[in-house]
C-alpha cells in the first residue's frame, strides 16, 4: 500500500537531525550585504519561524534555503545535502507564498494535482495523494471551485494543499497569513500549528508578526539588519531577550539605558542617563562588570503601582500618572517619573483601576523582574 503524507513523517517531533543548515551563508544584493554570516540549524520536525522587523533579511533568507537566491559564500544543507548545486526544483522543500500564487484559470483538483502531473506517476496514485491533501485542509468538498471563487483563507489552504502534495521535507512559509484579516488569520493559525503536528514535518516559517511567532513556534530566529541576534523557544525569547534589539523587538517593553556602578555575586546596580538606580538581580553567565554600558528592560506588566509608597527599597520611584488607557482585558498607564522618564505600565483590569488624573504615584519592582542587556 502506498504511504500516506502523515505516514511519511510518523506524526513524531523527531528534533534530533538537522533538516536545514545554514552556514556562514552571506548574500549581497548590488554590493549591498542582505545577509551577513548567518548560522543557522533547523531540527527535523521543528516549526521554526524566522521573525524580524521589514527589510531584515527574512524573505531572502527563505529564498536561499528554496533556491530562489544563491548565496555569495556560505553553505546550505537539508538534510544533510548540500544544496550549492542543486536547483530550486529539485530541493526537497516547497514554498507557500503570502499572495497564494495559484494558477486563476484552474481549480482546485488542477491547481493541487498541477505539480504532480509532471512528474511521471500513475493516475491512480495522483488522484490518491490530491485527495488526501485536500482533505487535510478540508478543501475537498470545494473541488471544482476556481481561485476567484474561493475566499482569502480558502485559497491558501489551496496554497497549502499544492505545496503538500509533492511531500517536501521542509515546508517553507512566506508570510503565508499576511493577507488575511485578523479573525481569519486566528484560525488559519490554529490551523497550521494542527496541520504542522499531523504531519510532523518540518516548517519554516516567515513572518514579521511576533504574536504569530510566538503562540505557533518550537523556536524563533530574531533576525535584525541581516544577522540573527537571538534564537530560542518563545518563553526563552520573552523572558530572556539577549539584546536590548530583541527585547525592544518582542512584546512591549521600557529600556533604560545606563552604566554598571556596582556589582557583587547577587545584583547588579546599574545608574540611568535618566538618572534613576536601578537594581537587578544577577543573571547567570553574564559578564556584567563595573562601567559596562547596558539597557535594562522592564516589562509593562512588570511594573506594579500605588498610590501610598510600598516598603520595598529598591527600584520604587515616586513619579506622575500622565495617562491611562483603557484596553478591555487590561488598562495601560503612563507614568512619568522625572522630566526625561517615563514609564508604561500594563495592569489587568480590575473594578480598582486608578483613575487618570496628575496623582501622585509610585511605581515599582523586583530586582528578578528586570534584566541587564548590554549594549
Ligand atoms: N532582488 C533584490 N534586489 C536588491 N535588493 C534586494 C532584493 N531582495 C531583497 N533585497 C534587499 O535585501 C534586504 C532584505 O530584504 P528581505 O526581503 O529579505 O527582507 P524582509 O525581512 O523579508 O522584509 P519584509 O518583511 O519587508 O518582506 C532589503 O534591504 C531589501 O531591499
Amino acid at each position: 500500500m502506498a504511504q500516506t503524507i502523515t505516514q511519511d513523517r510518523g506524526k513524531k517531533k523527531a528534533f534530533e537531525s538537522k533538516d536545514v543548515e545554514l552556514k556562514n551563508v552571506f548574500k549581497f544584493f548590488n554590493k549591498e550585504p542582505a545577509i551577513c554570516g548567518i548560522n543557522l540549524d533547523i531540527r527535523q520536525g521543528e516549526f521554526f519561524s524566522i521573525l524580524g522587523p521589514s527589510g531584515c533579511g527574512k524573505t531572502t533568507t527563505l529564498r536561499l534555503i528554496a533556491g530562489f537566491e544563491r548565496a555569495n559564500t556560505g553553505n546550505i544543507l537539508i538534510q544533510g545535502q548540500s544544496m550549492s548545486r542543486v536547483p530550486a526544483y529539485r530541493r526537497p522543500v516547497n514554498t507557500v507564498f503570502q499572495s497564494y500564487a495559484l494558477f486563476n484559470h484552474l481549480n482546485v483538483w488542477d491547481n493541487v494535482a498541477f505539480g504532480l502531473r509532471l512528474k511521471r506517476i500513475s493516475k491512480k496514485e495522483l488522484k490518491a495523494r490530491v485527495l488526501e491533501v485536500l482533505e487535510l485542509v478540508k478543501m475537498e468538498g470545494l473541488r471544482s471551485r476556481y481561485p476567484s471563487q474561493l475566499s482569502g483563507g480558502q485559497q491558501q489552504r489551496v496554497a497549502l494543499a499544492r505545496a503538500l502534495v509533492n511531500r517536501p521535507a521542509v515546508l517553507l512559509l512566506d508570510e503565508p497569513l499576511g493577507a488575511l484579516d485578523l479573525k481569519l488569520r486566528k484560525e488559519m493559525q490554529v490551523e497550521l500549528s494542527n496541520l504542522h503536528r499531523e504531519l510532523g514535518l518540518t516548517f519554516v516559517m516567515v513572518t514579521h508578526d511576533q504574536e504569530e511567532a510566538l503562540s505557533l513556534s518550537d523556536r524563533i530566529a530574531i533576525m535584525n539588519q541581516g544577522r540573527i541576534e537571538q534564537i530560542g523557544q518563545p518563553a526563552e525569547i520573552y523572558e530572556f531577550p539577549q539584546t536590548p534589539f530583541v527585547a525592544d523587538f518582542i512584546g512591549d517593553t521600557n529600556l533604560f539605558e545606563g552604566e554598571i556602578v556596582g556589582a557583587n555575586n547577587e545584583e547588579i546596580a546599574i545608574l540611568t542617563k535618566a538618572g534613576i538606580k536601578i537594581i537587578v538581580s544577577r543573571q547567570k553567565d553574564t559578564n556584567l562588570v563595573v562601567s559596562k554600558s547596558v539597557s535594562v528592560s522592564v516589562r509593562p506588566e512588570k511594573i506594579q503601582l500605588s498610590l501610598y509608597r510600598p516598603s520595598i527599597k529598591n527600584n520604587c520611584f515616586e513619579g506622575r500618572l500622565v495617562n491611562t488607557m483603557y484596553m478591555g482585558t487590561h488598562v495601560n498607564y503612563v507614568v512619568e517619573l522625572n522630566k526625561s522618564l517615563r514609564v508604561n505600565v500594563r495592569q489587568p483590569n480590575t473594578e480598582g483601576s486608578l483613575p487618570n488624573s496628575d496623582m501622585p504615584i509610585y511605581a515599582w519592582w523586583s530586582e528578578a523582574d528586570c534584566l541587564a542587556l548590554q549594549n
